[in-house]
């Protein structure tokens, strides 16, 4: 929904910052950031997209063409964003994003504990029943930063394997692509903080 913190969130990973005054987002925003997993650097592209509905148009739209994971944001401190994850779910869905495409649920506003209206057990009830990973952040205090990185880099592990496993199941067929990295280690260690 609309204020809840999409913006914020994608300063917060992006920059390492919190900003003072926001806008509602209108369209959609594009920010990005180079990370390593297991020694290879990975370009994450986050687009922001615009909460309220005269700021989404059928612009918006657009923007499911192609996406390689989705982030479903609420406020835990307001229970109709919450309640409202499923018309937005239903709305990805109706754009024919595949169902590898990983999906991951954020609960933010976490520094409001006065106010928090949704419990984590209700999150994460919902999370378990849409196959998703739930995160619980705060994009406004600092100490919860590396709970917003991990949302970003949970995906883009996820993303790399796939792609990974993708590319071992071409491997030799002629014509097809080659694999581009070696696969997993056999010891079965990871570094994938998920
Ligand atoms: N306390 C607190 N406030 C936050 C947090 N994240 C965002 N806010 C505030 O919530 C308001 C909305 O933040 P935005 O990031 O602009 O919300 P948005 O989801 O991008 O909204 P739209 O662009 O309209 O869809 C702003 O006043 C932020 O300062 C947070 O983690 N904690
Ligand atoms: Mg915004």
């Amino acid at each position: 929904d609309s204020n809840v913190g999409k913006t914020c969130l994608t300063f917060r990973f992006c920059g390492g910052t919190f900003p003072d005054k926001t806008e509602a987002t209108i369209g959609v925003d594009f920010r990005e950031k180079t990370v390593e997993i297991e020694g290879e650097r990975i370009k994450v592209q986050v687009w922001d997209t615009a909460g309220q509905e005269r700021f989404r148009k059928s612009m918006v739209e657009h923007y499911y063409r192609n996406v390689h994971a989705v982030v479903f944001v609420y406020d835990v401190t307001k229970m109709t964003s919450f309640t409202n994850l499923k018309m937005w779910i239903e709305e990805c869905n109706g754009h024919a994003v595949p169902a590898m495409v990983p999906r991951v649920l954020v609960g933010n506003k976490c520094d409001l504990k006065d106010l928090i209206q949704v419990p984590s057990s209700m999150a994460l009830k919902f999370a378990d029943a849409h196959n998703m990973l739930l995160f619980e952040t705060s994009a406004k205090d600092p100490k919860e930063s590396q709970n917003v990185d991990a949302i970003f880099m949970c995906l883009a592990c996820r993303l790399k394997a796939q792609r990974s496993l993708l590319c071992r199941d071409l491997e030799g067929r002629p014509g097809q692509a080659r694999r581009l990295e070696p696969a997993p280690d056999a010891s079965g260690k990871a570094s994938c903080p998920c």
